[in-house]
Formats: structure tokens, C-alpha cells, sequence
């Protein structure tokens, strides 16, 4: 399923939070949204996944506008994972998985056989067979949050919104979780805080800056030193993981006293010194 923005537009309050935003995902493909604190990634994703209406702009899945779709029908194609996200600690992990059905369910309706095969699979595919009858609130941070990504995957969504899905992950599990999403073959708007992490598994990035897009394309074509440097004020040498063939990273803090002695050999410094 194609995810589609066009000159989206959010204020709150006084807040200009969205500025003219017009983005694509390509169908099955992941894309990295990327900026600092208070750029706007939640907001953006909060509008597509009909949490917060824009104020103007079109939001289209395969070409219907989400804001024109039942909240059912809009609840059926968009799984949602955010960072903290409420889970019921009294339920089991099966409990919880199970309820990513609920939007297929009509009134009345009782979860049926087809409805328990999906859950046995998406048990099955997240790895979390063995875990089925433990609840929530035995499982540690991260295994939780496998968990929600498993309720989001029962919905059988043709859309994946993930907002910072892998904070409170270590490394070995964050990457793992990546990996896993990446492989559903799921359209993916994820919004991350990490440039290698997303560098790595994006198919396309999008940087947003005060509320409007400041880069967009592939992960090489956007996270550039310039962009590192305007949109995150930091200074960076980037350069290709030999392994991957995706760039890769190394981060200073933007030098702020060109003139006086700094730790760091910046651009500016070369330049005043020059
Ligand atoms: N209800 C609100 N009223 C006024 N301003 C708001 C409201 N919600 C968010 N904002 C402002 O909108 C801007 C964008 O916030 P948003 O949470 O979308 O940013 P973000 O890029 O997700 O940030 P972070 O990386 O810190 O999670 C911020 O300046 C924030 O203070």
C-alpha cells in the first residue's frame, strides 16, 4: 500500500508543527523519518494515522484519503507502534496479540478460527511461540515491545507506523526488531532517532526541520555532511560501511568558538584559520 502526503499543514496553538509537508512511501518499502526534538516526526505520524487531523493537506492511502475512510477501515490498513504505548500488563502475550484483530471483527462477531491461525503465525514469525502464556508483566522492556509489534502485525496492516518503535531496546534487539520489520514486506513510515540505524535498514529517508522537509531520497542522498551539519548542527564525516555499501557516520558537536582553540579539526575552524 502507497502512502502519499500533500502540503500538509498542522498548527497547535501558536505552533506552526507542520509546514507543506509532501512526501511518498513506495509501496513495501521502509522509510526513515528523521529530525531533531520538536521537528515534527510524531505530529506528522500522528496525522496519518488519524490521531490529529491537519489543518491542510491530503493524507492518501492507495489513493483514499485517510481522513474520508471510516475509523474502522482506517484502523484495518495502519498498525501503529509508538514508544510508549499502553499495553495491559494483566494480559497474556496470546491475549494481547489476539487483540490486534479486534478491527476485523464486526459487532457481535467471535474470533474464529481464521482470526487464531493469524495469531499463530504472527506468534510464530516474531518468535514469541514459547512466550505465549507469560504476561505482560513478566516479560522485560524490550520483549514487550516485541510484543506490541506482534499485536500491530495481527491487524494484518498494510500500512506499519512505528514512532521511535526501538528506544528502550539494546543494540542486539534493536537491530533485530529492524531486521524483522524490514522483512514483513509491510509499507513502513518509522520515525527514528538514529541515523545508522536508519542508514542501514531505510529504503528512503525523509529529514523534517521545523516542521518542513528538508531532505528527502535515499539514505546516501540525504544524510550528507551539509544536511548533518544545517538540520542537526553537528559536524560529521560520512563516509560507505564497506559491509553494508550504506553510509556510515562519525559525529563532533558543531564547533561554536571558531576562534578560539578547539578539540575538534571542523570545517569552520579550517576556514576562519585559513
Ligand atoms: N499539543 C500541542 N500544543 C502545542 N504544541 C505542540 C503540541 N504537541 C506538540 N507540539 C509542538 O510541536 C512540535 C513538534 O513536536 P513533535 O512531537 O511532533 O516533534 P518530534 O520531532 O516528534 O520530537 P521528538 O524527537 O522530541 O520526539 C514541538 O515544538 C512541540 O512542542
Amino acid at each position: 500500500m502507497s502512502l502519499v502526503l500533500t502540503g500538509v499543514g498542522l498548527s497547535l496553538g501558536a505552533a506552526r508543527v507542520l509546514d507543506d509537508v509532501s512526501l511518498a512511501v513506495a509501496e513495501g518499502s521502509f522509510t526513515a523519518l528523521l529530525g531533531p526534538n520538536g521537528s515534527g516526526k510524531s505530529s506528522l505520524l500522528r496525522t496519518v494515522f488519524r490521531a490529529q487531523r491537519p489543518d491542510r493537506g491530503r493524507i492518501l492511502l492507495d489513493g483514499d484519503d485517510v481522513w474520508r475512510l471510516s475509523a474502522a477501515e482506517a484502523a484495518r490498513r495502519t498498525g501503529v507502534l509508538l514508544q510508549e504505548q499502553h499495553a495491559g500488563f494483566e494480559f497474556t502475550v496470546a491475549e494481547t496479540v489476539a487483540q490486534g484483530r479486534t478491527p476485523h471483527l464486526k459487532p457481535f462477531d467471535r474470533f474464529g478460527r481464521a482470526d487464531q491461525a493469524i495469531v499463530d503465525e504472527v506468534l510464530d514469525r516474531t518468535g514469541l511461540r514459547s512466550f505465549a502464556h507469560r504476561r505482560l508483566a513478566e516479560l522485560s522492556g524490550g520483549e514487550r515491545q516485541r510484543v506490541l509489534l506482534a499485536r500491530a502485525l495481527a491487524q494484518r496492516p498494510k500500512l506499519l507506523v512505528l514512532d521511535e518503535p526501538t528506544n528502550h531496546l539494546d543494540i542486539r534487539h534493536q537491530l533485530e526488531f529492524l531486521e524483522l520489520v524490514r522483512g514483513l514486506g509491510v509499507t513502513v513510515l518509522a520515525a527514528l532517532h538514529g541515523l545508522e540505524i536508519a542508514a542501514t535498514y531505510a529504503d528512503a529517508v525523509v529529514v523534517l526541520h521545523g516542521g518542513r522537509v528538508a531532505a528527502a531520497g535515499t539514505p546516501a542522498g540525504t544524510l550528507t555532511e551539509p544536511t548533518l551539519r544545517g538540520v542537526f548542527g553537528v559536524e560529521s564525516t560520512v563516509d560507505t560501511d564497506p559491509v553494508t555499501g550504506r553510509p556510515r557516520f562519525a559525529l563532533r558537536p558543531a564547533c561554536v568558538c571558531p576562534r578560539l582553540a578547539c578539540h575538534w579539526s571542523c570545517a569552520r575552524r579550517s576556514v576562519d584559520a585559513g
